[in-house]
């Protein structure tokens, strides 16, 4: 999925075009899927127009078949845009961010593993750091204070950050989509990843492990971290 603004990110370009260490996020995504072997084709969204990216795709030297599409106004329009383009043989679809641009082959290979072993629907993820509270508009009379309250604290060993590359049959994504396509702005503006589409149709999700450096480039600071990864990886190779 490479069809996003990069708004949080703030370059004033694409955030799938922005350079990591001098290579654009897509790019380094492209090869992510490339160096895992997992996959018999590629669907690309891209923004509505782009021609930058629709070059960077020709360019990536993809051993397997890429289409590229104009994706939509939400992630998941984007998807079900990319979802249209895939082969239409194929079993298991593994949904992917070019905002992750680090995902190594290991994540790939687990998710596609899972599939393998039987599972509908599967998600890498890692353990949060932080302990997370839910949290709600401060009562009126008390907004003096701050604008929002602790509602609870949910228990943090059942807490997972969720990452991409997320893996599904590729009958159930779609009727998971369509039934998205019906969601009005508020609904749809909600939807944040794929998993929770399948969720919602009570499909069983199985969660492998993710990785550290699978890191979401989303604001300035993302992209440091991903730049001091690289860095320290180029640095182990040359040791
Ligand atoms: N309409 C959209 C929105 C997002 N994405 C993709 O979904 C992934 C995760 O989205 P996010 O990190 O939110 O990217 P942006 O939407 O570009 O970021 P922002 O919300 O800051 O504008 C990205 O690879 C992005 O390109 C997409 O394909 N189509
Ligand atoms: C799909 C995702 O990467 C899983 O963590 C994430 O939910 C995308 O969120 P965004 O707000 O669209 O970046």
């Amino acid at each position: 999925m490479a069809g996003g603004s990069g708004q949080r990110l703030g370059y004033g370009i694409p955030k799938a075009q922005v350079p990591l260490s001098g290579v654009a996020l897509l790019t380094r995504a492209l090869r992510g899927v490339e160096a895992s072997g997992v996959a018999a084709a590629v669907s690309v969204a891209v923004p509505s127009g782009d021609t930058v990216l629709r070059s960077l795709c020709a360019e990536a030297g993809m051993s397997v078949p890429l289409a590229v599409v104009d994706g939509g106004e939400t992630r998941a329009h984007s998807v079900r845009a990319a979802l249209r383009a895939l082969p239409a043989d194929i079993d298991s679809v593994l949904v992917h961010d070019a905002a992750r641009p680090l995902t190594p082959p290991e994540v790939f290979h687990r998710v596609a593993a899972a599939l393998a072993a039987g599972a509908e629907a599967v998600i890498p993820a890692v353990p949060v750091t932080d302990t997370i509270k839910s949290t709600a508009p401060t009562a009126p009379g008390q907004a003096g204070i701050a604008s929002r309250t602790v509602t609870g604290t949910p228990d943090r060993s059942a807490l997972r950050a969720v990452q991409t590359p997320q893996g599904f049959d590729a009958a159930l994504l779609c009727s998971a989509h369509s039934a998205a396509e019906s969601f009005d702005a508020a609904q749809a503006a909600a939807v944040t990843d794929d998993a929770m589409l399948v969720e919602s149709l009570g499909a069983v999700v199985y969660v492998v492990e993710g990785s550290q450096t699978s890191l979401k480039i989303t604001t300035p600071l993302d992209l440091l971290l991903a730049e001091a990864v690289l860095a320290q990886e180029q640095n182990r190779l040359e040791d």
